[in-house]
């Protein structure tokens, strides 16, 4: 396969061509991915962050749970999610985001193609992709027909093992060149989501800062509405 540099691929017109710039995008939003592990209670848990303030999507990322299990905990969370007009995103899996009905599924580098999650999933099922720090990979991915580039983790976190550390100008490169959305993802909290804000990401992915919040996760939505009010 030819590998093209960063550049040659920003200025290769065929490619930028499918993305319509268009200056004026959306403000920021909450994209809030679960714990690694919930109990039965957590239902609450998610219905008490969306008091907090706008979500935008929750991704279920369960990790080394089975199919199964994921499914008997989706079901309340996706119904929640329905009744609360909010993205329900499956991660790592296209055929339990198919069996689900989910409306999004999340690929990291190792999850699938996404040209396969399209065609099993769809035109209306949104498929992020995991980009770690590479300007090639986010260009890949929009070529495959991601709807959504992931950036991260951009500040230290323990939610997940990280060796990738972009810097926010990430950020700004992609939405000056491409409309298509980017999620910045890993260690962010209210007090450094600024700099990621301004240099444009679309969604912030948050999962710690908010579980892990000292007053509960209402609080801990609540806590970033000034920063992504920020323009
Ligand atoms: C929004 C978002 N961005 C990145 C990831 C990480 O995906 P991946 O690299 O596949 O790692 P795991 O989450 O599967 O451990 C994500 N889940 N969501
Ligand atoms: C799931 C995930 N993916 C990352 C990446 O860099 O791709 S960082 C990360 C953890 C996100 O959780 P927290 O907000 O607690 O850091
Ligand atoms: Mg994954």
């Amino acid at each position: 396969m030819t590998e093209f540099t960063d550049e040659e691929l920003a200025l290769d017109p065929n490619f930028a061509a499918r993305f319509d710039s268009d200056d004026r995008r959306p403000p920021c939003q909450l994209y809030l991915i679960s714990p690694p592990a919930i109990d039965a209670g957590f239902v609450d848990s998610l219905a008490a962050a969306f008091d907090g303030g706008d979500v935008a999507a929750f991704q279920l990322r369960l990790k080394g749970v089975g199919d199964d299990a994921i499914a008997q905990a989706a079901a309340p969370l996706q119904k929640l999610c329905a009744e609360r007009d909010v993205a329900f995103i499956i991660n790592d899996s296209m055929s339990l985001a198919k069996r689900l009905g989910a409306d999004g599924v999340h690929l990291g580098q190792g999850d699938g193609d996404p040209r396969e999650a399209r065609k099993l999933l769809g035109p209306s099922v949104q498929i992020g992709v995991t980009c770690h720090d590479s300007r090639h990979l986010a260009m890949e991915a929009g070529e495959a027909g991601a709807d959504y580039v992931a950036f991260g983790a951009f500040y230290p976190t323990t939610t997940k093992e990280t060796i990738h550390r972009p810097d926010p100008s990430i950020l700004g490169w992609w939405t000056a060149l491409f409309e298509l959305p980017c999620v910045a993802i890993g260690g962010i909290t209210p007090g450094n989501a600024a700099p990621l804000v301004k240099a444009g990401a679309d969604f912030l992915a948050v999962s710690g800062a908010v579980w892990g919040h000292s007053d509960g996760p209402q609080a801990g939505v609540a806590a970033f509405r000034a920063v992504l009010a920020q323009e």
